[in-house]
């Protein structure tokens, strides 16, 4: 595998009217091609704005931090993101290499204009295709995610279209422009339980058939074990874990994915109690002194918590954590 994007320390203000917010403090992962890495956290901690900042999307009161760098790796040689500028330098970052697909995919389609153009205007935006070709690879990527009969689909509206299908359609056209990268917002959230299955197992083909990396974002742990390799676990614009799937799930390091972990619902003991994290996650105007997550964390090991932030520590191999435990744990050793 190779090496697809590099995010350090990436970190996002916004100037709001009550204040300048954190939404992302000194973010780092990388994601290779062929990878689909979960991001993973409850609402508002910070994973949409993430994603977005790769294609530099974020609106005109976002602030990133000084030492932000993002690099993304193109068989031309690597692009520094955050140095992009014109409209013709982002088209590489948005709908080029990167292309994004929503929740909700009436977002994605002009209601007034036929799905089928709406696919042969991106092609033409951001290929060299023609019309003609662009809509020959239009509707074949309509029959690739599975939509019978993409001949007349192509000439339709996105209302006409069921829920599951318009998905599907937002995915083909994400996809026809051959990105490097898709970026998954809770593509599968609206969706019902056999759809959402079947549209993770189509973008699992993709991943496999294009090579491309996804970072597929969710707040539900259960999702990202049937579709990533690797997962990053947010909290309050904070990365707490991060690892792969299988070592995070059966052996969680941080307390927050603990309790991500143990508020889901099992099928082998449908009488267990569900244990909800206690609380809610704090406003991004009060964030916590020391680690963010204390003031909910039930593993809190003295006043260090709300004192001194935790650094990134390795807790196996490519599986590491941000808290003060694995600190102590270390120095008891
Ligand atoms: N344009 C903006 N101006 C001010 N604050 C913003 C803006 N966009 C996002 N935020 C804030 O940044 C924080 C992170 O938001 P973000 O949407 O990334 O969270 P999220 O983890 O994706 O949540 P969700 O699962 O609800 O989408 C939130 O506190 C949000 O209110």
């Amino acid at each position: 595998m190779s090496r697809l994007i590099d995010v350090e320390n990436l970190t996002l203000q916004f100037d709001t009217d009550e204040g300048r917010i954190t939404a992302v403090d000194n973010v780092s992962f990388s994601l290779e091609a062929g990878e689909v890495m979960g991001l993973v956290g409850e609402s508002g901690s910070g994973k949409s704005v993430t994603a977005k900042s790769l294609m530099k999307l974020n609106p005109r009161n976002a602030i990133y931090g000084p030492d932000t760098k993002i690099t993304l790796h193109l068989e031309d040689g690597p692009v520094d993101v955050m140095s992009l500028q014109t409209d013709a330098e982002m088209k590489i970052v948005r709908g080029g290499s990167i292309s994004l697909i929503f929740q909700e995919p009436m977002a994605s389609f002009a209601p007034a204009i036929s799905i089928g153009d709406q696919m042969v205007e991106q092609l033409m935006i951001h290929t060299d295709f023609s019309k003609a070709q662009s809509r020959e690879l239009s509707v074949e990527m309509l029959d690739r995610v599975g939509i019978s009969d993409p001949g007349t689909r192509f000439g339709q509206y996105a209302f006409e279209l069921s829920g599951g299908m318009r998905q599907r359609a937002m995915i083909a056209m994400a996809l026809s422009t051959k990105p490097k990268l898709l970026i998954a917002d809770e593509p599968t959230t609206a969706l019902d339980v056999t759809i959402q299955a079947q549209v993770i197992d189509l973008m699992k083909d993709l991943v496999t058939e294009f090579g491309m990396g996804i970072i597929f974002i969710t707040h539900d742990l259960g999702v990202i074990a049937q579709t990533a390799d690797k997962v990053a676990v947010m909290y309050l614009g904070k990365l707490v874990e991060q690892g792969s799937v299988r070592d995070v799930i059966r052996r969680p390091a941080h307390p927050y994915t603990r309790g991500l972990l143990a508020a889901l619902p099992t099928l082998d003991d449908i009488d267990a109690p569900l244990t909800p994290i206690p609380g809610d996650i704090p406003s991004p105007l009060e964030r916590p002194s020391g680690c963010v997550y204390h003031t909910r964390c039930q593993e809190v090991i003295g006043a260090r918590c709300s004192v001194e932030a935790p650094q990134f520590m390795t807790v196996d191999t490519n599986h590491a954590a941000a808290c003060h435990i694995h600190d102590a744990n270390e120095g008891a050793a």
